[in-house]
């Protein structure tokens, strides 16, 4: 199977942002790039045919999810996850880190890996990068991640060091238990908090791995984006120009346009599909809570500026009285809604960069959308 390459186009001349494509086993996207989640196989209420109409290329989901529910055996055996899922375009997924740090009450990190407890069952668990990597393997995304510790925010400088040395090892326990040595497809994952030598530390180790692609960990854990957004300007001059940089769990229309200002080519979040499901919708005037009265006889679409099938053919009335009495129709247009918004949002990142005036547009935006400038 082919490698996972990264073809740059261009560098906005106002800004760090870059302008490229991601080629990989199952087709290529343009970057930057929002990718939708779809943890347990599904990106929630979404069909494949309507995820590809609004041009997602790349979806992700999960393996500590998966390997709980329903089984990486199962999905092994269907074929892989695209099989499984009838999706034929590309997807990746996340190591499970994360996941047992941000659900897992009980855990415990070890050199080998981290003991902790299944969060639905409670029975006792125990993850490690090899058996990460074997799950991975057999689910068959296109792009794996490194199993990696993220920390909590905040760590202590001491706690982080240790932590970035150790996620370090376990990058190259990865790469020497990945079965598809000849297609790569996996990226390494850049720790290191707030700690600019220790962003440095994690970068030199794990490019030093050759990996084909890096993730930036550790952000999106409750930190200011103020905060962020400085983790990122010393920390993407650290990564290879000629190989995609994952922002992991990222996020609001803001964190985006910034991430991708400071030469962020990939994006994550769940935030897009979680508040649509309570009827939040990302619209060009900012936030909309659905739910609210004042929509009860608002027969306009959710957003004026958006040519998306739900505010093609539906109203704020219609769908406010749907997510109020929690019909599923109602969670899928909010949905449908608030990813094509982000997707879209990128189309208009990525034609700016084209044009050199990601800064301007980035002005126009905040204040369209209602951030505070700061
Ligand atoms: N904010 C996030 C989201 C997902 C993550 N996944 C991994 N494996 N590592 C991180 O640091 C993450 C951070
Ligand atoms: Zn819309």
């Amino acid at each position: 199977m082919a490698a996972i390459t990264y073809e740059h186009i261009k560098t906005c001349k106002q800004t760090g942002a870059r302008l490229g494509k991601v080629h990989t086993p199952h087709g290529s996207f343009d970057t930057p790039s929002f990718m939708p989640v779809g943890t347990l196989a599904t990106v929630k209420t979404m069909s494949p045919e309507e995820l590809q109409e609004m041009q997602a290329n790349i979806i992700l989901s999960n393996t500590y999810h998966l390997w709980l529910r329903p089984g990486e055996d199962i999905v092994k055996e269907a074929g892989g996850l695209h099989q499984f899922m009838n999706w034929d375009g590309a997807i990746l997924t996340d190591s499970g880190g994360f996941q047992v740090f941000s659900l897992s009450d009980l855990r415990d990190i070890v050199e080998e890996g981290v003991h902790f407890r299944n969060h639905i069952s409670g029975a006792k668990l125990f993850l490690s990068p090899e058996k990460a990597m074997q799950i991975q393997n057999d689910l068959g995304a296109d792009i794996m991640m490194a199993f990696d510790e993220c920390p909590p925010y905040p760590a202590s400088y001491e706690y982080m060091k240790k932590s970035v040395e150790r996620t370090s090892r376990w990058a190259e326990r990865c790469l020497e238990a990945h079965q598809r040595k000849n297609d790569q497809g996996l990226f390494g994952i850049i720790q290191g908090g707030e700690y600019e030598d220790l962003r440095k530390l994690s970068a030199q180790d794990l490019t030093s791995m050759d990996f084909p692609g890096y993730a930036i960990g550790g952000l999106s854990v409750g930190e200011p984006k103020d905060v962020m957004n400085r983790v990122l300007e010393f920390t993407t001059p650290l990564l290879p120009a000629d190989k995609p940089r994952y922002l992991m769990g990222v996020g609001s229309p803001d964190s985006l346009v910034d991430g991708a200002i400071r030469g962020v080519d990939m994006f994550d979040c769940v935030l897009p599909t979680r508040i649509a499901r309570n009827g939040t919708c990302m619209t060009s005037q900012g936030r909309l809570v659905v739910r609210n009265a004042k929509f009860a006889r608002d027969f306009s679409p959710l957003d004026p500026e958006c040519d998306c099938y739900t505010c093609r053919n539906y109203t704020r009335a219609y769908i406010r009285h749907l997510v109020k009495n929690n019909e599923t129709f109602g969670m899928r247009l909010t949905t449908y809604h608030n990813l094509y918004f982000l997707l879209e949002l990128m189309g208009q990142v990525r034609e700016a960069i084209q044009q050199d005036r990601l800064g301007d547009f980035r002005e126009a935006f905040f204040e369209q959308y209602g951030f505070n400038q700061p």
